[in-house]
């Protein structure tokens, strides 16, 4: 049970990640605990003290604005389709969440594959090459320096979330996770009361519909004067994840769950912007090997028993395909 989102300030796992004694380090020690109780009870957790400037961050976030003040002809021209691998631009309500058509517009990117890997290129409809919009001129060169610190930074704190499990600190590297897929999302929410016409027939617009997050763990950088995104209860309830200066919005993917064997739950959540402006937000969602084999591990399933909360394994690439594919129908 929880009615609020801890604040946890990682920055001594950022500044002592080299150090020899970094596992029984007292502020690593401390950092890791608060790790554990905010996966173990919430599911989501602000994280300061990261060391990514804010400037970037709302860089970031501006040339998201930027992209989605065009005309649609222009966001067009980055169109994503099933022949871009599901990569680029992407229209208001063409994503579905749970068969609803969602109030959000979007870019989304992933990890590109190795050429080299040509087996991968029949049968894996994710394979294609990003989608970079040229009329804003700064995105490429922002949202690639962007990606690459926050790719380090879910690294970090998977090693914190490793110690938490009582794991070694690499457990979340090689096979499992040293060579991590991942996504980026650059999402635009129109304010709900603009829409012209509703397409939930029965009940409130929704910018995103409840929902899990795919893979370990999603890093939310978000537009700091709108409160949208919600944050689902044991209890049913919904509350409110208010922006707050210099922090990201993280919560924990599907794959933690299983590999925790359900002691680390991803927690459904959604977004209403009910504001009078328009939000944009900017996830990046950290993910295990693409061909990783996810299973509970042997180590906590005894302290995490009851067989029946067993999860079947299943290997993340064919998680996340089923999911992009369901999104696009
Ligand atoms: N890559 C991630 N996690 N994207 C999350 C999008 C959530 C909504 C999507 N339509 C769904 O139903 O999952
Ligand atoms: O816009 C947000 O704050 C979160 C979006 C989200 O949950 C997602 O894209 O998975
Ligand atoms: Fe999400």
């Amino acid at each position: 049970m929880f009615d609020s989102i801890p604040i946890i300030d990682v920055g001594p796992l950022v500044r002592k990640k080299g150090d020899e004694d970094f596992r029984e380090d007292p502020e690593v020690r401390n950092v890791v605990h608060q790790l554990d109780l905010a996966c173990r009870n919430v599911g989501f957790f602000y994280v300061s003290g990261h060391g990514i400037p804010l400037e970037l961050c709302q860089a970031v976030l501006d040339v998201g604005h930027e992209f989605f003040s065009q005309p649609e002809s222009q966001k067009l021209r980055i169109a994503m389709s099933s022949s871009t691998g599901f990569r680029g631009y992407q229209k208001l309500g063409e994503n579905v969440t749970k068969g609803l058509p969602d109030q959000h517009e979007a870019i989304d990117y992933f990890k590109e594959f190795e050429s080299t890997k040509v087996a991968l290129r029949s049968e894996n409809p994710l394979v294609g090459l990003n989608q970079w919009p040229d009329s804003v001129s700064k995105f490429r060169p922002l949202v690639q320096e962007y990606l690459e610190m926050l790719i380090e930074l879910a690294r970090t704190i998977m090693r914190g979330i490793a110690l938490a499990l009582g794991g070694p600190k690499d457990l979340f590297e090689g096979e499992r996770a040293g060579d991590p897929f991942w996504i980026l999302r650059v999402i635009g929410y129109p304010p709900i009361s603009n829409l012209s016409c509703l397409s939930n027939p029965n009940g409130e617009e929704v910018g995103c519909g409840d929902h899990t997050d795919y893979g370990l763990l999603t890093l939310v950088n978000q537009d700091l004067d709108i409160t949208a995104l919600q944050v689902k209860t044991q209890d049913g309830k919904y509350i409110w994840v208010d922006p707050i200066p210099g922090t990201f919005v993280v919560n924990i993917g599907d794959m933690l769950t299983i590999w925790t064997n359900g002691l680390y739950q991803s927690t459904l959540h959604r977004v209403m912007n009910n504001d009078s402006k328009y939000r944009v937000s900017v996830p990046f969602f950290y993910e295990p090997n693409f061909d990783a084999r996810v299973e509970p591990f042997s180590f906590l399933q005894d302290s995490t028993a009851a067989e029946s909360k067993r999860y079947t394994p299943v290997v993340y690439g064919d998680h996340v395909i089923n999911k992009v594919l369901n999104n696009f129908g």
